[in-house]
Parts: C-alpha cells; sequence; structure tokens
C-alpha cells in the first residue's frame, strides 16, 4: 500500500472557495523527491492558487497539504518557509542596489532576523556557499555587480539563488523562463535539473518546448482539478487536454 511518507508532497481533496467559487477543487496530487514537476493549464484554471495555498498565502477552505508527514495547512507562511518549502513569485523580488554577493548574502539563514542580520558577520562558511549558490546560478562572475544592471535572466537566477541558498526541500517556482531569451530558458533548464539532488521542484510554465525540457512528470488543472497527469508525452495525446488547452 502507498502512504503518505512514500511522497515528499501529498496535496490531498484540496479546495478553496472565493465567494462561492472553487478556484481549486477537491484537488489532488503528489510530489515524489528529486521529481521537477510542471503544471500545466489555462488561464484561471487555478495553478497560481494551488501554490498560493500550498506556500500558506491562501488559506484552503478544505482538504490536506502533508509535506514530508507535517500538515500545512494549519500552519503560518513563516512556518512552512521554515518546514523547508521555498517559492519565487512571478516578478523577482531581489535588491536592485544590493551586489549579487550581497544578495545571496542577506538570503543566507543565518541572517535572517533582526538579531542574527546585526550580528551577522561575513564567515567563510557563508562566502563559500555564497560562491558555490552563485555558481549554480550562472552568477560567478558577476558577484560585484549591482543587481539593477543584471539582465531580465540573471535576476531570475538571482531570485532563484536566493531561495537555494536557504535549502529548501521543495522549490516553487511560477513561470521562470516568461520574458528569458532562447539561450536564458536552456540554462534554467539545465539549473533546474542540477539543483533537484535532495530537493524537488514544482514548476507553473506555459511555455510547452521548456516542459519538455524539465518536466518529470506535467499535471494538467482546468478549473481547479487535475483533468490529466503523466509524463509530457502521456498528456500531450490527452484528448481532454488537447480540447481545454494545448489545442488552443
Ligand atoms: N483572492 C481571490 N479572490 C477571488 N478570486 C480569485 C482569487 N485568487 C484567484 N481567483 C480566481 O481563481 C481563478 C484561478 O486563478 P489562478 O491565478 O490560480 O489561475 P492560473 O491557473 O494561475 O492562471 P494564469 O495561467 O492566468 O496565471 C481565477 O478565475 C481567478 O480570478
Amino acid at each position: 500500500m502507498t502512504t503518505d511518507n512514500d511522497f515528499l508532497l501529498s496535496v490531498e481533496a484540496l479546495t478553496v472557495s472565493f465567494d462561492g467559487f472553487k478556484a481549486v477543487d477537491d484537488l489532488s496530487f503528489y510530489v515524489d523527491e528529486n521529481e521537477i514537476r510542471v503544471i500545466i493549464g489555462p488561464n484561471g484554471a487555478g495553478k497560481t492558487t494551488a501554490l498560493d495555498l500550498i506556500c500558506g498565502k491562501t488559506r484552503a477552505t478544505s482538504g490536506s497539504i502533508r509535506f514530508r508527514g507535517k500538515e500545512l495547512t494549519a500552519m503560518k507562511e513563516h512556518q512552512i518557509v521554515h518546514a523547508g518549502v521555498g517559492r519565487k513569485f512571478q516578478n523577482p523580488s531581489i535588491y536592485d542596489d544590493l551586489t549579487v554577493f550581497e544578495n545571496l548574502e542577506i538570503s543566507y539563514p543565518k541572517g535572517r532576523s533582526v538579531f542574527g542580520a546585526l550580528t551577522f558577520k561575513r564567515d567563510g562558511v557563508v562566502t563559500s556557499r555564497v560562491e558555490e549558490v552563485a555558481e549554480m546560478i550562472f552568477l560567478a562572475d558577476h558577484l560585484e555587480e549591482r543587481a539593477e544592471f543584471l539582465s531580465h535572466g540573471q535576476k531570475q537566477w538571482l531570485e532563484i539563488g536566493m531561495l537555494l541558498i536557504q535549502d529548501p526541500e521543495l522549490l516553487m517556482l511560477d513561470e521562470p523562463v516568461a520574458g528569458m531569451s532562447v539561450s536564458e530558458r536552456v540554462k534554467t533548464a539545465e539549473l533546474l535539473h542540477r539543483i533537484i539532488v535532495g530537493r524537488s521542484v514544482i514548476v507553473i510554465e506555459h511555455d510547452m518546448k521548456f516542459v519538455e525540457d524539465i518536466a518529470h512528470r506535467v499535471t494538467v488543472l482546468h478549473q481547479g482539478r487535475v483533468i490529466s497527469e503523466g509524463t509530457m508525452a502521456h498528456v500531450q495525446a490527452d484528448p481532454k487536454v488537447v480540447e481545454v488547452y494545448l489545442g488552443h
């Protein structure tokens, strides 16, 4: 028998109702360890709302979200972050007037609290972790550059790096390649494949080429529910998916 413990994340019968409108409606899906899961579906399908529910930004009306056996629906946003769930929103929230190094440094868990920030010293451990993450996000040669001078794609990578430095076990990214060049998309796919050692990633995406490059499995949402799930080849060939999404 399969138990919850076999999955990193178990979303079951999750529902959220906004004035009677169910943006997420009896949604269930399961994410394995070291998996890249992509959520696709038409505009308004409930993709962003599903991530908002997992990270605690929006409260569920009913249902359950278990992460490593912990029930997330009962937890506050900061507790969910602490439990190991990182979330990147569509627009980068980096500090423009700080350098790449400083952006990564202030995201290092030790510097999170006000007290921690005041007493925080740039020690060897932090510096080597910053350098390691910078390498991973293709910004090793830009550490002293102010974030405002980075390209759009580099800003997106920096924000992913600011989450990675906290070492989340689950990372959720909302349209990470929107506005990126083709070569930046290819590098982002490479980045995602690199970072799933010891963690899983959930990505919302509309770019089917990118989905094909990264997805282990794809979950297709429509009207707040799963209408198809499986490999990219499986969902692409599913007539229900073609009808509501891919055929448009
Ligand atoms: N706080 C809210 N109050 C009322 N309705 C909401 C709220 N948040 C989302 N909705 C509605 O829920 C539905 C799902 O929205 P959501 O943003 O999750 O869709 P999506 O699949 O992410 O779409 P897109 O691809 O356009 O980003 C939409 O009809 C949206 O208007």
